[in-house]
């Protein structure tokens, strides 16, 4: 099992089956026996590319929120992984399908796609770093623990470049880095006995409502 630190297990598992629907969601399982029709692989491809880019701006708020200059480093350094690696993936497959940049760029943007970006950037501008975090963790986390577990799992080659993307060190570093920087936002502003505040109930919430958003997504992704 990935360790991505103690706020984030504690968190996943009391999001419990919402945390299952969408880590193994069919979408999943189709990308890792290949039965994905590429159709729908493309479609979500592209409204993903299209999430990057306000979940990039989520990720610019966090060092907006941020307290200290290693919470800034650790923000502005996710930002920085999404815009110049993570879209590099979107933009390369598109581009092999013929479909420009530009193009992808002006991709309309689904309700399932609006929703989940528009209730992460609301969960920051209204409240602090850990009611930010705390929306964006699950996409971070659990794109990690999907690739850890597709690429020791996939019984086919179609979805491998998307498999290596998430599986790979690049992105398993950042997702160490961003539990790290959970445990510690939320050591600095509630203490280290973190899960005995009033607000880990809230928080935890938030974490299973953006998790609930991920599998509207996923199926979002199965309806081309
Ligand atoms: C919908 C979604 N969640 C998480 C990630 C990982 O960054 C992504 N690319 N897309």
């Amino acid at each position: 099992m990935n360790d991505y630190g103690k706020a984030f297990a504690l968190m996943r598992d009391a999001a419990q089956g919402s945390w299952r629907d969408y880590s193994r969601h069919a979408f999943v399982e189709g990308m890792k026996d290949g039965t994905l029709p590429h159709e729908a692989f493309l479609h979500y491809l592209r409204q993903d590319y299209v999430f990057l880019i306000h979940f990039s701006r989520a990720w610019a708020l966090a060092v907006v929120k941020s307290e200290t200059h290693e919470e800034m480093l650790a923000a502005s350094r996710t930002v920085n992984g999404l815009i110049s690696e993570e879209m590099k993936l979107h933009i390369g497959i598109c581009e092999a399908e013929g479909i420009s940049q530009d193009q992808l760029f002006a991709t309309p943007e689904r309700a399932e796609n609006l929703a989940y970006t528009r209730y992460v950037l609301e969960a920051g501008y209204s409240g602090d770093l850990l009611d930010l975090l705390a929306a964006l963790v699950p996409c971070v986390m659990g794109y990690g623990e999907i690739g850890t577990r597709l690429a020791s799992q996939a019984t086919s080659e179609t979805y491998q470049d998307w498999i290596n993307t998430y599986a790979g060190e690049d992105y398993q570093g950042a997702c160490k880095a961003v539990g790290e920087l959970l445990d510690s936002a939320l050591t600095r502003r509630i203490g280290a006995d973190f899960q005995a505040s009033p607000r880990w109930y809230r928080l935890c919430r938030t974490f299973r409502t953006a998790t609930e958003l991920e599998v509207n997504f996923w199926q979002m992704g199965l309806t081309p």
